[in-house]
């Protein structure tokens, strides 16, 4: 056992300042595991776990894996196109990072480092409230769009200020989580005593978990009669809600049960996507994650109804293992397996991915 792993090893610094050899990672399988052996504990548990039992984490994965694919033949598939137009930005995949916290207990580089990376692959980032980097910092060294993720604190004028700091190093939409009013259930996390080394700080978040003020739908408009930019619900599972959200006038709505994270034994995202996207029927933009590791899962997702996807975990992993050269690997791998997905089923743009890709029995 590394002594990282060992339960009673006490990380005397932030992280080890790991830059490990990446070229015989050839999967996001393959990082995971390699995080693993090189991370402290303590920030491999609270990246790796979900709530309680896991069971939503692991469906996550078993529902894409459970989808069939249905290839057309004999299409010119010479020429793809990848590209996506989001709130005015054109992405020239739908891949995007998902908001994660913490990022210095993963590499001593923090958010800089996935600013960098997501710079190299071309992909945007959605910056958490819980960086542990300032936002103008991270905003210096972005060469592609950011986006910022908003946990409501009980304060609203902080908020308040939080979001116009946002828009102002240019955040170019808003995520609002809306599925954690109270943390959920971590086990893991609680068995290793999962908590901040005191020279790690998220200075935008002051107590999340001792909320007295809970989010509601009133909040949304508050948030909307003042945002510059799209204000997004990430955390939404069914399309009743998703309906809520659209009368409520946001520009888009992101389908995700936090990986598992928060309550568990809710449905895999890919489960619950078909009958949003149903819902929403194109009205605003729709995002999911949850479980994407795969190109093809990507190309399941946008089958089902999404138009973009979020990667969490792999991001993370691939920030431990290598930095920003760690989070560019993990954006590129993704997106050459998605490109490879889409010619291999004879889909050469991201319109003709619809649910015919997905295979049915006669
Ligand atoms: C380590 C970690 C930290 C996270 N932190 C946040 C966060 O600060 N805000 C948030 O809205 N979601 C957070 N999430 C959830 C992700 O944004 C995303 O919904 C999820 O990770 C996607 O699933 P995947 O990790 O299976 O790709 C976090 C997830 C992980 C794994
Ligand atoms: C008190 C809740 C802490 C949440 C920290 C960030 C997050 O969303 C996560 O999944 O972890």
């Amino acid at each position: 056992m590394n002594d990282q792993h060992n339960p009673e090893f006490k990380p005397t610094k932030t992280v080890p300042n790991t830059h490990v050899d990446l070229s015989d990672i050839i999967n996001l399988f393959d990082l995971e595991k390699r995080a693993a052996e090189i991370m402290t504990k303590m920030a491999y548990e609270y990246v790796a776990s979900g709530a309680a039992d896991e069971l939503t984490v692991r469906w996550n994965r078993e529902s894409l894996d459970n989808l069939k694919l249905n290839p057309s033949v004999l299409r010119d598939v010479s020429q793809l196109d990848t590209r996506i137009s989001l709130f005015g930005d054109e992405l020239p995949y739908p891949i995007l990072i998902a908001p994660t916290a913490f990022h210095k207990i993963m590499h001593p580089e923090g958010e800089l480092a996935t600013a960098r990376g997501a710079g190299v692959a071309s992909a945007t980032y959605v910056i958490s409230s819980f960086t542990t980097t300032p936002l103008e910092e991270i905003a210096e060294v972005a060469t592609q769009p950011l986006w910022f993720q908003l946990y409501v604190q009980d304060d609203r004028s902080l908020v308040k200020d939080l979001v116009q700091k946002a828009e102002a190093v240019g955040c170019r939409a808003l995520c609002v989580t809306v599925d954690t009013p109270v943390p959920g259930i971590r086990n893991r996390q609680d068995r290793v005593n999962f908590r901040l080394p005191d020279e790690v700080k998220a200075p935008y978040m002051h107590g999340l978990g001792d909320q007295k003020k809970l989010l509601t739908w009133a909040d949304i408009d508050w948030l909307n009669s003042f945002s510059n930019i799209p204000v997004l619900l990430k955390g939404i599972l069914n399309p009743a809600d998703a309906e809520q959200a659209v009368q409520a006038g946001v520009s888009g709505i992101i389908v995700s049960n936090h990986s598992g994270r928060n309550l568990d034994t809710v449905p895999a995202t890919i489960d619950v996507l078909p009958g949003i996207a149903n819902q929403v029927n194109k009205r605003v933009p729709l995002l999911m994650d949850g479980g994407i590791r795969r190109g093809t899962d990507v190309l399941k997702a946008l089958a089902q109804g999404a138009d973009a996807v979020l990667v969490g975990k792999p991001v993370c992993f691939g920030l431990a293992c290598g930095g920003a050269d760690g989070v560019s690997k993990v954006m590129t791998i993704l997106r050459t397996e998605f490109e490879l997905a889409m010619t291999l089923t004879g889909r050469t743009t991201i319109a003709s991915i619809d649910r015919s890709v997905i295979w049915k029995p006669a």
